[in-house]
């Protein structure tokens, strides 16, 4: 049977990006891998600067350091359709972009699922300052049906977050994958079981792994 196909989206700052955003996206990609899908392609896309954070530099800054820093995947882009909107978009309104286009370059099946790390679903639930939900709920909840994956990070507990939304009934769909935590021994395992460990140590170290066949 064909392998269902999916692209996964990471929507964030990038300011910079750094190997903690590559690993998240390698580690959804064995995931859903283990879990029978296809992962055709990993997109990254710069928030615009209509988001107004103050600690932002210009997406002209963040959109080129994140090409700079996927030049050596074969399967991740960055994309700079939402930093060049003059608004901020949200984040269910980025991935519906995405899913249009997707169909539209990849083929009608191909599913876009969104990745995020564990600090975002705990603002899930949070408020801004003028007393406003920071998330509609109403998007958390279609972004979840569409699909979410979930990389917990250090210090943040979004399964506890997901616990508290689940009186909703949706939070099942979601898919927590293992934290990235970067150890020779956890380098060992995943060369064993043919995961990559793109990212987690220099490419010439990989390079030379793999001419050697060591740890297989
Ligand atoms: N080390 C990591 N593990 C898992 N997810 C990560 C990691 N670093 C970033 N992410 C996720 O990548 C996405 C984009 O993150 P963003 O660019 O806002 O980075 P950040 O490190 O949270 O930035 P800042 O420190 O500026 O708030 C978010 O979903 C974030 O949770
Ligand atoms: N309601 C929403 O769609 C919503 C709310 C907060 C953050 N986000 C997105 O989450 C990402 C990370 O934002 P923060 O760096 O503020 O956690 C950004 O891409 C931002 O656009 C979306």
């Amino acid at each position: 049977m064909e392998k269902s196909k999916v692209v996964i989206l990471a929507v964030g700052s990038f300011n910079p990006p750094t190997f903690g955003h590559l690993r998240m996206l390698e580690d959804a990609k064995n995931s859903l891998e283990l879990s029978g899908k296809e992962v055709v392609e990993g997109i990254l896309s710069p928030v615009s600067d209509a988001y107004g954070k103050s600690t932002l530099i210009g997406s002209n800054h963040r959109l080129a350091m994140t090409e700079a820093a996927v030049k050596s995947s074969d399967w991740l882009r960055a994309d700079g359709w939402e930093c060049s909107q003059p608004v901020w978009t949200t984040t269910l309104n980025v991935l519906k972009h995405h899913q249009q286009e997707v169909k539209i370059r990849l083929g009608p099946d191909v599913e876009v699922l969104l990745i995020v790390g564990g600090d975002v679903v705990e603002t899930f639930d949070k408020y801004n300052a003028d007393g406003s939900l920071v998330w509609n709920l109403e998007d958390v909840q279609e972004i979840v049906s569409i699909g979410l994956v979930v990389q917990p990070r250090p210090g943040s507990d979004p399964e506890e977050t997901l616990k508290n939304l689940d009186f909703l009934g949706w939070t099942q769909n979601v898919n927590v994958i293992a934290s990235n935590v970067i150890s020779s021994t956890s380098l060992r395992a995943a060369i064993k079981e043919h995961r990559s460990i793109k990212y987690t140590t220099p490419d010439e170290v990989i390079t030379y792994i793999k001419e050697h066949n060591l740890y297989e």
